[in-house]
Formats: structure tokens, C-alpha cells, sequence
């Protein structure tokens, strides 16, 4: 099948990689850096799903319509990258592979006649240099789109994802983004601190941070009328009961994520964008969160502190130690 690759970087690396091992007729788009490495040596792939080297066709823009097109940028660039391809793309079926809340609706927006879905990916891939992806935690992808049950069209999707690494359909998509969302507060304090997620999770200050950020999360989708979806254990029950529990308690849920991450060192996405000099995908993150909350009425402190932080770093360059992190949460009443 002919797929192209939107945005080759950690995670639209690993896909290109493994889509052509399983035998398809792979195209990536890229730029700088990343496609003149990618045009030289093609990608090369190491870690938890083996290793694989592939060299795809490597263009700025495409110039044919494939049969299939995933949308791997962070979600700042989405729109500008989905636009500068609309002219090939609009018809034709996408899958944008993303955090936040907003990836789907926004190919849907640029690319009215095309059918968009969405895929939430568990996957820790760190993308070490131009061309070049180590994966971190090999775990599985989530693809759906809408609030309904999974569709026929998300199957047969997903039977191609799925020859390249695990991947699920799952019903109420939108939901699930949220539960994405409540795990992806995984990721603002590497970015803040430089340390690894399994590090944040493992200093008592720093967890209680992220875990009451999970808990905001889970109260504004809440407060929004969600229902979250199913993914990697959690779902809306559960989540609503982690709500509601001592924040003690509460904090098995990071340590729960930790475990499934395994051992090896995981940056998150988002302290991967500053170690390579770029802004950050924050304000879709815990950004999301404060909109969200603002449009819910409710005070979101934790993720406005926490959007507040990464911004200072990504100006300052410089990260904060956890000492500081706590200090600078010691006036908010975690919660
Ligand atoms: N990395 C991970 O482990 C995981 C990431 N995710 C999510 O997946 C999404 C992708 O993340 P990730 O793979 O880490 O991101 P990366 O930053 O590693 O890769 C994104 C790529 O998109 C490229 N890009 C940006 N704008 C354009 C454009 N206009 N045209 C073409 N290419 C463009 C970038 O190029 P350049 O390098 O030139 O800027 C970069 O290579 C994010 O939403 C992230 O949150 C989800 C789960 C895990
Ligand atoms: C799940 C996690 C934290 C994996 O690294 C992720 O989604 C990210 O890094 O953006």
C-alpha cells in the first residue's frame, strides 16, 4: 500500500520504519536536518521492536495522493504541515498520530473531504538524532475517531497499523483523548526539571505535582461532561475514582505508569523538543487542560503553574532543580 508520513521524527520515524518492513511503499516528508539525514541513510530504527532500517522516499511535500497518510508532527505544527499538503491529501484517508485534544478536528478542518481518525500512542520513542529512533517502551497504539463505537473504517486501519506495531480500534475515541490527556501530565516535569519520566515519578515532591495534575485533568473533563475511554487500564471509572481519593493514594497511578514504562531512561516528547532547541507542545497539553477549565469555569492552578514553568524553561534554557519545582508549588494546595 502506498502510506506517507507526515512529520518524521520519533513517532512518525518508527511508523515509516516499520510500514515499510511490513512491505509497504512508504514516502515521509521532512525538512532541514531531518531530510537531508533521511535522503543519505534512511531511518534507522533500535530498541523494543527490534532493530530495522528503512529508506523511504523523502520529499518537503508530497506529490502524489497515497492510499494512507499519517500526521505525525507535534500539534503546534499539525496545521501548517496538514495545509502544506492539503492539495494531494484532501479525499484521501489520514490518521493523525498525536497528544492533545485538538489533532483530529483539525485535520477534519483542513481536509473536509477526507476521512480523518486519530491515534493515541503509548509507544516512548526518542528521536536521538536526524534519522535516527530508539524506542523506549515498545506498548500499544489506540486508533478511533468520534464519540461512537468503532467503526469498520478504523478496523481495516487498524489491520494495517497493526502490521507494523500493537495496535487497538477502540470505541469513544474522544474520550479516550482525554484519558491520553490525564497520562500525558507525564510529560511537563522532564521538561521542566530535564529529569527522565521514571525520575519525576520516583522523587516524592515532584509525583505529587504530577499526580495532582492528573487529578485536575480528570475533574475538568469531568466538569466538561466526559466520559473518558478505555486505554492502557484506565477508563472512566477508574479515573473518576482516582479523582476522589486521598492524594496519597492517589499517587499508585503515576507509580502504575511507571512500572509499565520499564527501566530504560524515557524523556517524554516533550523534553525531547527542548533538548533539540524547539518550543514545546505544552499549550496542547496542560495548556489544554487551563483552556478546557476555562471554559468549564473552574480554576486549573496545577497545569497553569506547570504550562507557566515549561514556558519559563523554553525561554530561560535553563531547567529547575525538583527542589525548586516544590518550592515554587509550596503556596498551591495540592489537591
Ligand atoms: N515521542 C513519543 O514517544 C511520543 C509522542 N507522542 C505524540 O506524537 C506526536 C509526535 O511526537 P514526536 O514524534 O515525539 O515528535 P517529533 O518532534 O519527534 O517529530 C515531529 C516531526 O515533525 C516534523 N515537522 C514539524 N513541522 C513540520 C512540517 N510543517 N512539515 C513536515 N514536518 C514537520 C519535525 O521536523 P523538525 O525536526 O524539522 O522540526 C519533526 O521531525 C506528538 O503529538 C507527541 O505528543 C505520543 C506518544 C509518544
Ligand atoms: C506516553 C508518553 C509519556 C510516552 O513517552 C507520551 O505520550 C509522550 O512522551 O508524549
Amino acid at each position: 500500500m502506498k502510506i506517507a508520513v507526515i512529520g518524521t521524527g520519533a513517532l512518525g520515524g518508527t511508523f515509516a520504519t516499520l510500514l515499510a518492513r511490513a512491505g509497504h511503499d512508504v514516502t515521509v516528508t521532512a525538512r532541514g536536518a531531518g531530510l537531508a539525514a533521511i535522503r543519505a541513510d534512511g531511518i534507522r530504527l533500535t530498541g523494543g521492536f527490534g532493530e530495522a532500517h528503512a529508506r523511504p522516499t523523502a520529499l518537503e511535500r508530497l506529490v502524489e495522493t497515497p492510499e494512507l497518510t499519517l500526521v505525525c508532527t507535534k500539534a503546534q505544527d499539525a496545521a501548517a504541515a496538514i495545509a502544506g499538503n492539503a492539495a494531494v491529501l484532501d479525499g484521501s484517508p489520514v490518521i493523525v498520530v498525536q497528544n492533545g485534544l485538538d489533532g483530529v478536528a483539525t485535520a477534519s478542518r483542513l481536509l473536509p473531504r477526507s476521512e480523518c481518525f486519530g491515534a493515541l500512542s503509548i509507544i516512548a520513542a526518542n528521536y536521538t538524532s536526524p534519522g535516527r529512533v530508539t524506542i523506549t517502551t515498545p506498548a500499544p497504539t489506540y486508533l478511533g475517531r468520534g464519540s461512537g463505537p468503532a467503526d469498520a473504517q478504523a478496523a481495516r486501519w487498524r489491520d494495517v497499523l497493526a502490521e507494523a506495531v500493537p495496535t487497538r480500534v477502540i470505541d469513544n475515541f474522544v474520550g479516550a483523548q482525554w484519558t491520553k490527556l490525564v497520562v500525558n501530565m507525564l510529560n511537563s516535569l522532564p521538561a521542566i526539571t530535564g529529569l527522565s519520566v521514571q525520575e519525576v515519578v520516583d522523587h516524592s515532591g515532584l509525583r505529587r505535582v504530577l499526580t495532582a495534575s492528573m487529578r485536575e485533568t480528570v475533574r475538568v473533563g469531568m466538569r466538561r461532561g466526559v466520559r473518558f475511554g478505555a486505554l492502557q487500564g484506565l477508563g472512566d471509572a477508574r479515573l473518576r475514582l482516582f479523582s476522589r481519593l486521598p492524594l496519597a493514594l492517589g499517587q499508585a497511578l503515576p507509580r502504575m505508569m511507571r512500572a509499565r514504562m520499564g527501566d530504560v531512561p524515557n524523556l517524554g516528547s516533550t523534553l525531547q523538543s527542548l533538548r533539540r532547541g524547539q518550543r514545546t507542545e505544552i499549550d496542547f497539553l496542560n495548556g489544554a487542560v487551563v483552556r478546557e477549565a476555562g471554559l468549564a469555569g473552574l480554576a486549573s492552578p496545577v497545569n497553569v503553574l506547570l504550562t507557566a514553568l515549561v514556558h519559563e524553561v523554553e525561554t530561560s534554557g535553563s531547567a529547575l532543580t525538583p527542589a525548586e519545582v516544590c518550592a515554587r508549588f509550596a503556596t498551591l494546595s495540592l489537591r
